[in-house]
């Protein structure tokens, strides 16, 4: 999509996040009266080159399914008070917020099985793109998964954002030591990641499985786990544990994301395929509801067919019916800004800009 110079009109504040705060902007082009709704990621010159590698990787999977959509192809650049100087990374806005969210919808935040499978579809068919391309995300869970009205049917889309931690598969974070292990979130993340901070396709498929867990909990995975006690099990292998009552098929499909080899894992491409998720019977419901649907709608051409011959003297063209129908609080310099940005997760931390310092107040989120 290409941006021209266009008025903007700030509509609310949507949420605040390591590198800055994202706003809810229109633009509008007085030209032609056309308007577009964008979320608009704010970040201050310090944090420049998160934005930007975020919005590289944007770049390259834009247009992928399941991918939140960047426009424009460059950050937007403006000045705020005193000088300083601000970047904006204009993404497609999700009405219906992020998933960490959407779950609060639902009675103790647990969806129903077939929600679980789609969404878990969903952000499969988005890490095989972030996967294809030689990344890994290394951040996923609700709260960077983004809810879409769908487009082309009554349900929901999902789509993978917040690309800010992603890696180069292979890479470890400059921010990553064995005494601060956590490249992502840490209760998303995998035993490797916590000790050897390698960015691997796998490490993602871990925190799928803590995802579908939480779906069908309603519960975050290790709720209640110290950071330090997380570390230790982490590092022993151990996996969150996965509740008796779920069926079999969800309990081996979260059993396989959390193979203590990451090898075991598979790809996400091969877990697309575990009977958890096979389509097949997805798409075999769909035949047999369209059977149904069918066979009902012959029903009701033979009766319409049988009432008009009842009515009217056959013809030829007999068959033409009616087509009418149908914590603590800590400071710190700007310097490393991939370890703020994980500290605050480790510590539940957020970022609010504190007018012209350099420096941000730091607010427990928990
Ligand atoms: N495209 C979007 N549409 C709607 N809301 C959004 C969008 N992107 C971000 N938000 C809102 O802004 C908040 C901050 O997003 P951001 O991606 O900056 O950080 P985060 O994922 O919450 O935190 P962190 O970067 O620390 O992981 C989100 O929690 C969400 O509420």
């Amino acid at each position: 999509m290409q941006i021209i110079q266009s008025k903007e009109e700030f509509i609310r504040f949507l949420g605040e996040g390591s590198f800055g705060c994202v706003n809810l902007v229109r633009y509008s082009n007085p030209n032609d009266g056309s308007s577009y709704l964008s979320a608009v990621k704010n970040s201050y010159e310090e944090d420049y080159a998160n934005l930007q590698s975020e919005l590289d990787i944007l770049l390259e999977l834009r247009g992928y399914p399941n991918i939140v959509t960047c426009f424009g192809d460059s950050l937007e650049e403006s000045f705020r008070r005193y000088g300083k100087k601000l970047y904006k990374l204009q993404l497609e806005f999700a009405s219906e917020g992020i998933l960490s969210a959407f779950m609060d919808n639902y009675a103790d935040r647990k969806f129903l099985e077939p929600l679980i499978k789609d969404f878990t579809w969903m952000i499969f068919e988005g890490l095989v793109s972030v996967h294809g391309h030689g990344y890994a995300h290394c951040d996923i869970k609700p709260d960077n998964l983004l809810a879409f009205p769908c487009s082309s049917s009554e349900g929901y889309e999902i789509k993978i954002s917040d690309f800010d931690s992603a890696l180069e598969v292979g890479d470890v974070p400059k921010f990553w030591e064995t005494n601060m292990p956590w490249m992502g979130t840490p209760f998303y993340m995998s035993p490797e990641s916590v000790r050897d901070g390698v960015a691997e396709m796998s490490v993602d498929l871990w925190s799928v499985g803590c995802l579908v867990l939480e779906m069908y909990t309603g519960v975050i995975p290790w709720e209640g786990v110290n950071l330090h006690l997380l570390a230790t099990l982490l590092r022993c292998g151990e996996a969150p544990e996965i509740p008796e009552s779920l069926p079999s098929d969800a309990k081996d499909f979260i059993q396989t994301c959390f193979s203590r080899e990451p090898e075991e894992r598979g790809s996400a491409t091969e877990l697309m395929s575990h009977p958890f998720l096979s389509r097949p019977q997805v798409e075999e419901k769909k035949t047999e509801d369209a059977k149904t649907r069918n066979l009902f709608l012959l029903k009701l051409l033979k009766l319409r067919i049988k009432r008009r011959s009842s009515n009217k003297k056959p013809t030829t063209d007999a068959v033409v019916v009616s087509d009418k129908k149908p914590l603590k609080l800590r400071f710190f310099p700007s310097k490393a800004t991939q370890f703020k940005r994980t500290l605050n997760k480790v510590l539940g931390l957020k970022f609010m800009p504190v007018n012209k310092s350099a420096y941000f107040r730091l607010v427990s989120v928990y």
